[in-house]
């Protein structure tokens, strides 16, 4: 078992046989089972009967059935999802089954919130998604009446030349598709057990088939070892052996050290209940009452299930239920010696006593010793205690360990590891105790293991950056997932702490600061939740934690926790891993903003126009009395953001832009704003527009091609990386830098996704959308690669692939899909072949969005012998290097006349105060 130790906190490993709907549904098979064998035994029956018998009140049948069809479903699900499950993961699961780590099946307690055995055919995730949905697509949604509308580009009248409208609607308040995806298939189901179980099984007026250890405390002469550690590691007996057991006897078969080869234990263990023979009858009633066909069923389904009465030991000898291989002491029992003939086989690896539903973290086992005194407590319950579950002793290596009561499981260690017993177990007071053997217990934990694998690997594939990991991939990292819990206000991480440990949540919000170098402050940084990751900068680096992940949720946050080892092998090697939390950019960016920060309005001087946009111009400025450099400065009407109710694209613009630090994309250094306009500072691009260029040459070959392509791929995996899907790409959109480099411009339809999540907005340039936009399916950045496609079609061409009379009759083309396009004979085979790989109708078939990522792309044929290095630093040779003579040199772009309609009114309303 694997424990581990997070700074600042501690992590329990744990054992929690209570947790899977699988192990009640069979400890209820048990139950009913043991109750079947007590009938038997008290009619002497030899075998099980199958006949129903009459016996019994209709309650008992009304409760027989309920039980049987509860793990009937139980078992259904079981079946189905290891039908779901690959051979693969099953064979593993065996594998893996004497290595189980308990402590993993922690988290299923949370799921067992509902009195029924409910087959959840909705991840948690999709149901989070739902519930979030609504907040997290900011436009309201489109109706069917006005999907696919778009607005008229206000500066197309003075951009004559360009043939292109820019589409942005404001999404209609009904959404087919979000509904669609309020019900996605199931990607797994899961089971939860009814609460009120245990108490049922727990009473002992109940009709529950305990194992019942002997004795009342008036007539206990001496303690029954109900699980005994080896014996070499005890003290030399004080008392003589008992006689040694004869060949063949279940106690010679009982201390047999434990081969790796077995797999189950012989029955051994007798049932005694002397004081419950009514409730047993009253059981076998139930089961006897049950119609044929689901007490077949259930018999069929107890194959291998059988839970042991304890036959009567004794007056003065300790019940022994399981013991380690040993010579034994007079004062221990073998259960196999017991006087009762009818005890079965021995073969004394012991079994357990696994109540369900319960918890018992394993080291927990050390801490009571350490504090001590836990024996003088429990002393004092003991009488309350004898008539209900009893207690018990544990001790090791003769001295006193613990005492255990109540709800608890004993001798689980020696069945999950294959080892001897570890610890001696003796009923101090009379006990009820369930057992399950050895292969029972086995089934199902590897029953549970792979319910519990099936669910990481499900959360996995749900979880973006893993999406694209082969199967045995999720598997493999499944497989070695640990889930910890932590309250609020936890620290998870803390900077300055060594980690060893990246972490995915499964659950909640978590809260990341760091404390600034010059003050104690921690500043806040961002909030993270479901599917998000942290914890990979301490494995990348130099181990040291860089920043404090605070647990937010007031109900908690659960993550699964991965080792270095694996996250070194699988996981380090993804893009997202790298780039998502780049404080390398923070802190250039951070630098930025430093600089700029004296900068006011009135400093600025205009030079010439640049451009138009949607909003209001373009400026080429010029600091006051800085002539070393310039700027561009975009100017945007207030009141005409409003009316076009695009608020909240400008704040996003501004928001992505002026995080952004990416050579391939244009720099925002500072805002602004005023009563009518809002102002961006960026670098400026003087290079101009390879639409321009573009326009002028007619089209491009596929070496020019190739290059622009290839910057724009580079910022897409700058933007991709941080879930930020761009929208809006186009030769227009694609600025010359005077070197001749290309860089994204105009942010206004760029949106940072939340994980795994989709968008709905319909926006974009009619030419440009992808068919998932105009279906309002709902989008991600694939549909970035469906317009890198259009792009690469138009500058190899001069016109994109999918153009109609108006964007009506061009969405009818796209829709008709790039197959139905005719590729002139200049585009060459292999860029044909990538565009129409980029261009496909189904958004996960397109290139980029595959496994490999973005470097797909990358390693496409059409760019077999590119330069990527080159390009990214800047040493590769652009195929046009733009003329600009000087900082204010505007000859690279069209002349713009003067605004004609006059400065816009004026907006106080504060919309705009976070820009
Ligand atoms: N940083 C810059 N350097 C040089 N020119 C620029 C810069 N930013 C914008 N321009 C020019 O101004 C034009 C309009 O800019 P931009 O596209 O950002 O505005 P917009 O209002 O968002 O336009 P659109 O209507 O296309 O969305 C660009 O096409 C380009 O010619
Ligand atoms: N080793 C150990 N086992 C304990 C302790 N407390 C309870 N036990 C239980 O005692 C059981 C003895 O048999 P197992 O080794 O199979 O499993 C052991 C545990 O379930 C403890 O402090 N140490
Ligand atoms: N340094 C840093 N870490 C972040 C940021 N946002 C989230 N994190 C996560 O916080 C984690 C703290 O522990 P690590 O340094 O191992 O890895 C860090 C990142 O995974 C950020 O902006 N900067």
């Amino acid at each position: 078992m694997k424990i581990k130790h997070y700074p600042g906190k501690a992590v329990d490993a744990s054992l929690s046989l209570d947790n899977d709907s699988a192990m009640s549904a069979l400890y209820e098979a048990n139950w009913l089972q043991a109750h079947h064998q007590h009938h038997r035994a008290q009619t002497t029956q030899p075998t099980l009967s199958r006949q129903p018998s009459n016996a019994g009140s209709s309650s008992f049948l009304l409760d027989g059935i309920s039980a049987l069809s509860k793990y009937q479903m139980t078992l259904e699900n079981i079946r189905r999802l290891e039908q779901q499950a690959q051979d693969k993961r099953i064979v593993s699961a065996i594998k893996e089954l004497n290595g189980y780590r308990p402590s993993a099946l922690q988290h299923h307690q949370q799921q067992q919130l509902d009195n029924g055995w409910v087959a959840e055919e909705e991840t948690e995730a999709e149901e989070q998604q739902l519930r979030e949905k609504p907040k997290t697509d900011n436009a309201p949604t489109p109706s069917a009446a006005n999907v696919n509308h778009y607005v008229v580009d206000p500066t197309e009248r003075q951009r004559l030349p360009r043939p292109r409208q820019q589409l942005s609607v404001k999404p209609p308040s009904l959404r087919r598709s979000q509904t669609m995806l309020q019900h996605p298939p199931p990607s797994y189901v899961t089971l939860r057990a009814p609460k009120s179980k245990p108490a049922q099984h727990n009473s002992s007026n109940s009709s529950s088939a305990y194992s019942t250890f002997s004795s009342a405390a008036e007539d206990r002469p001496a303690e029954r070892v109900i699980c005994q550690q080896p014996l070499r590691l005890l003290q030399p007996p004080t008392e003589p052996p008992p006689p040694p057991p004869t060949a063949g006897s279940k106690a010679a078969r009982a201390f047999k050290p434990l081969s790796r080869s077995q797999t189950s234990v012989q029955r051994y263990a007798t049932i005694r209940m002397p004081n419950h023979s009514a409730s047993f009858c009253r059981t076998t009633a139930r089961a006897a009452e049950t119609p044929d066909i689901r007490r077949h069923s259930l018999e069929q389904a107890l194959q291998g299930l059988q839970l042991e009465e304890q036959l009567p030991v004794p007056a003065a000898a300790e019940p022994v239920v399981s013991r380690q291989p040993e010579r034994q002491t007079s004062r221990h029992i073998s259960p196999g010696s017991s006087s009762n003939g009818s005890a079965k086989d021995l073969n004394g690896e012991g079994f357990c006593i696994p109540r369900p539903r319960l918890i018992v973290p394993v080291h927990t086992y050390a801490r009571r010793r350490r504090t001590g005194n836990l024996k003088e407590q429990s002393g004092k319950a003991q009488d309350e205690d004898v008539t209900s579950d009893g207690r018990v002793e544990v001790s090791r290596e003769g001295k006193y360990l613990s005492t255990l009561s109540g709800a608890k499981v004993l001798g689980e260690l020696a069945i999950l590891y294959n080892c001897q017993r570890t610890a001696t177990i003796t009923a101090i007071t009379e006990c009820n105790l369930w057992a399950i053997e050895r292969q029972c217990f086995q089934t199902i934990m590897m029953r549970t293991g792979l319910i519990r694998q099936a669910e990481y690997t499900d959360f996995l594939k749900s979880v973006p950056i893993f999406k694209d990991l082969a199967e045995d991939t999720l598997i493999k990292i499944s497989d070695v997932l640990e889930e910890t819990h932590y309250q609020r206000g936890d620290y998870i991480v803390r900077q300055g702490a060594r980690g060893d440990t990246f972490f995915i949540i499964s659950k909640g919000k978590v809260r990341v600061t760091i404390k600034q170098q010059d003050t104690q402050e921690e500043k806040f940084i961002r909030m993270l939740g479901k599917g998000d990751f942290f914890g990979e900068k301490a494995l990348q680096g130099d181990d040291l934690r860089t920043a404090n992940i605070i647990c937010e949720s007031p109900e908690g946050v659960s993550c699964l926790v991965i080792d270095r080892e694996t996250f070194n092998q699988l996981i380090s090697s993804l893009d997202e891993i790298k780039h998502r939390y780049d404080d390398e950019g923070a802190m250039e960016r951070r630098k930025i903003n430093e600089e700029f920060r004296d900068i006011n309005l009135t400093d600025l001087r205009v030079i010439a126009t640049l451009g138009v946009g949607g909003f209001g111009r373009v400026e080429l400025v010029q600091v006051n009395g800085d002539n070393s450099r310039s700027f561009a400065l975009k100017q945007m009407k207030k009141s005409q953001i409003v009316e076009t109710r695009q608020q909240q694209h400008i704040m996003s613009e501004k928001e992505i832009m002026g995080e952004a630090n990416c050579q391939f994309i244009v720099k925002l250094f500072k805002t602004f704003k005023d009563k009518k306009y809002l102002y961006m500072l960026m670098e400026s691009c003087l290079g101009g527009e390879l639409w321009t260029i573009l326009r002028d040459k007619g089209n491009f070959d596929d070496a020019t091609t190739r290059f622009y392509t290839a910057c724009v791929v580079e910022a897409f995996d700058y933007l991709h990386s941080r879930n930020i899907i761009y929208r809006d790409l186009k030769p227009e959109n694609l600025l010359l830098d005077e070197k001749g480099y290309v860089k994204l411009v105009d942010f206004g339809f760029a949106k940072k996704l939340q994980t795994g999540r989709k968008t709905w907005t319909f926006c974009g340039t009619p030419e440009y959308v992808a068919p998932e936009v105009i279906l309002n399916r709902g989008h991600d950045i694939s549909a970035d690669y469906w317009s890198l496609g259009v792009l690469m079609f138009e500058l190899l061409t001069g016109t994109p692939p999918f153009t109609g009379s108006d964007p009506m009759r061009t969405y009818n083309i796209i829709l008709k899909g790039i197959d139905a396009i005719e590729f002139p004979r200049n585009i060459t085979r292999n860029a044909s072949n990538l565009i129409k790989k980029l261009c496909r109708d189904n958004p996960a078939e397109r290139l980029g969005y595959q496994r490999g990522g973005i470097s797909e792309i990358q390693k496409h044929k059409w760019f077999d012998g590119f330069y990527w290095w080159g390009l990214q630093n800047r040493s590769l040779e652009p195929p046009i290097k733009p003329s600009v003579k000087s900082v204010v040199d505007t000859a690279n772009f069209d002349d713009y006349p003067p605004d004609p309609e006059g400065p816009p009114p004026d907006d106080v309303s504060g919309w705009d105060k976070d820009f």
